[in-house]
């Protein structure tokens, strides 16, 4: 039996078991990544994030990303600041701008002087087909809102992908909405073949927002990047937030800063912090 070592990190408490796969043998098809996720009985995370060497040479890293519940997915927006941050601290580059290849497109970390940490996160995708989203007829396929019957409710869901799959919806008060119970029936809701993060957002401003997130395959987390990201940019697309300044989006876990101008091929550019809490290790193969 070997040690596998780890480090414990969070992005405003979405928390990461973060990975050197570069430097260890690590094989994600055997590993218990769900059995790990468990609070009581595990390490404890919303993701483990695996650190690999790029498949192409445009690119510094590869960096893959596994919920709780043991599914690869796209892309992690809070996992990537910590990503940036973990390569630069453990000395696997220098560069303080790093380009990294993920599942759901290359994204360009740069490691501010303050210690927070600015990400372009590439082009937000609208088109059904890209989120993806079973439209029910044409004229639906030709929107970016949807109406989803859930039981006796009909909700309307804005759908945006990030890299990953995303569905806003815009509620009078986030203390108030049934994040778990409608978190849950979206997610899995028949139209999203690939199951769907579920944003709860409220309007504060024109440049303000408060939003919940029911992640897919981990539940409700105190932040997501991508989520605040795919917040941002449906409030912008609705008319209800502006984007001549950036949106500051508050989460459970604390305040994220995203900018997006509503033009074609217009990145999202998302900066907030980072924090290492401990080294480990476990028994591993
Ligand atoms: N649950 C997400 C992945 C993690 C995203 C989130 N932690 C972030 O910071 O973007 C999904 O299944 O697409």
């Amino acid at each position: 039996m070997t040690k596998l070592k780890f480090t414990k990190m969070h992005g405003l408490g979405n928390d990461f078991m973060v990975i050197d796969g570069i430097n260890q043998k690590f094989d994600s098809t055997t590993a218990p990544i769900a059995a790990w996720a468990q609070r009581h009985t595990g390490v404890g995370f919303d993701q483990l994030l695996l650190i690999e060497a790029p498949q192409t040479a445009k690119a510094d890293f590869r960096y893959r990303i596994f919920n709780a519940d043991g599914s690869e997915v796209e892309q992690c927006g809070n996992g990537a600041r910590c990503f940036a941050r973990f390569v630069y601290d453990k000395g696997l580059t220098n560069k303080q701008q790093i380009v990294v290849e993920t599942a759901g497109g290359v994204i360009v970390p740069h490691l501010n002087d303050d210690g927070t940490v600015t990400v372009d996160m590439g082009v937000p995708l609208f088109a059904p087909e890209q989120i993806p989203f079973a439209a029910i007829d044409e004229d639906d396929a030709q929107r970016i809102s949807h109406q989803l019957v859930i039981g006796n409710d009909t909700v309307d869901v804005t759908c945006i992908n990030m890299g990953n799959p995303h569905a806003v919806m815009v509620v009078e008060d986030i203390d108030r909405a049934p994040v778990h119970r409608l978190g849950a029936a979206i997610e899995n809701h028949r139209q999203f073949p690939q199951r769907v993060n579920v944003g709860f957002m409220q309007i504060l401003s024109p440049y303000q927002i408060r939003l919940r997130v029911f992640e897919r395959g981990v539940g409700e987390t105190q932040a997501c990047g991508t989520g605040a990201c795919a917040a941002a940019v449906a409030g912008i697309s609705l008319g209800v937030l502006a984007d001549d300044k950036p949106v500051q989006v508050s989460l459970p876990g604390g305040l994220l800063s995203i900018s997006w101008q509503q033009q074609p091929d217009a990145h999202v550019w998302m900066t907030g912090p980072v924090q290492t809490v401990f080294e480990g290790e476990i028994d591993y193969l």
